[in-house]
């Protein structure tokens, strides 16, 4: 049974940026400057947050010289301010290793070997960083998440649905027969395809979810909390939107379709490229089987 509610009550906009999100005057974060997680960034308010080598981490950065639980941050009335949480390589501010410490703007914060940067209310570095950080992970065309970033999610996804036992699995997008769309209209008029069909992705998947475009005329999903019958929901009604959406290629209408392979999380699929091999053979079953439809993996 498909447990999870149609796109109408569930569609958030959160997973496609539009544009560069602008901090509030106020908020502070710290981003990585330097080293494994680059980009990444967390605002820090008054509830604490987590650096660390955990999945489960606030800010979570994958490198063995960090700890699972490295430093925390948090506001206190008008001041920020950061506690090592006894990590093995003790947690520095500005190269001085601290216990507990007030952070001023531009503090240079090192968690193993990777520099975060302290922001303070200075929106236009805040932005700065955000904007380089949405460079880094979003596909240029679509605007959906790149591969690499999908790929690290998808890393971070599956550890934490092996080691809280909950139910994730992904399906792989691929448009049928988009060669003669592009040899009959040109690319350009493809790529209007290609947005089209990212935005219908993107209409369907809850706020959890990750979307991306993994390769060239081919998107993937990762759904957290769905085992397979709800992913098989979800790609059905994926599936039959694409199915009915108006095309207009060259500005003629056309009948444009998806095939979709889908795996979830088990003890003999319980890695990232598992996984994706699974839904991937799915994906190709779909495919042998007259394109336009959903397969779930061996
Ligand atoms: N417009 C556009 N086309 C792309 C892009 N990336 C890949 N393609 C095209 O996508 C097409 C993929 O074709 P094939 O892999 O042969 O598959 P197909 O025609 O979709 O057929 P099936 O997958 O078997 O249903 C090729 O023509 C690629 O040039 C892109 O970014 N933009």
């Amino acid at each position: 049974m498909d447990n999870r509610n149609g796109p109408s009550e569930t569609t958030q906009r959160t997973l496609l940026s539009d544009g560069p999100h602008t901090a509030s005057p106020r908020s502070a974060c710290v981003v990585v400057i330097h080293g494994v997680g680059l980009g990444g960034r967390v605002d820090i308010d008054a509830s604490r947050v987590l650096v660390g080598r955990s999945q489960d981490a606030d800010l979570c950065i994958a490198h063995k010289s960090v700890s699972r639980e490295h430093c925390q941050l948090w506001r206190e009335g008008d001041e920020y301010r950061i506690r090592d949480l006894g990590a093995t390589n003790a947690t520095r501010v500005n190269d001085a290793p601290v216990d507990e410490a007030t952070l001023s703007d531009g503090d240079h914060v090192t968690v193993g070997e990777s520099i975060l940067k302290f922001i303070s209310h200075t929106s236009v570095e805040a932005n700065y960083h955000e904007e380089i950080y949405q460079l880094a992970t979003r596909d240029a065309l679509t605007n959906l998440c790149n591969r690499r970033h999908f790929m690290e999610q998808m890393d971070r996804e599956v550890a934490r649905a092996l080691r809280h036992r909950r139910p994730l699995s992904t399906c792989i997008i691929d448009v049928d027969l988009f060669k003669p769309v592009n040899d009959r209209y040109g690319h350009i008029s493809g790529d209007e395809v290609l947005r089209q069909i990212a935005d219908l992705v993107h209409h369907h998947v809850r706020n959890d979810d990750i979307a991306a475009r993994i390769g060239g005329e081919e998107f993937a999903v990762l759904l957290p909390e769905c085992d397979a019958d709800a992913a098989y929901g979800f790609a059905e009604r994926l599936r039959e939107a694409v199915a009915a959406a108006v095309f207009a290629p060259g500005g003629e209408p056309q009948r444009i379709t998806v095939s979709i392979g889908i795996a979830d999380l088990s003890p003999l699929r319980n890695t990232r490229i598992r996984l994706m091999t699974a839904a991937d053979a799915a994906l190709y079953r779909a495919k042998e089987e007259g394109r336009n439809r959903v397969c779930l993996g061996p």
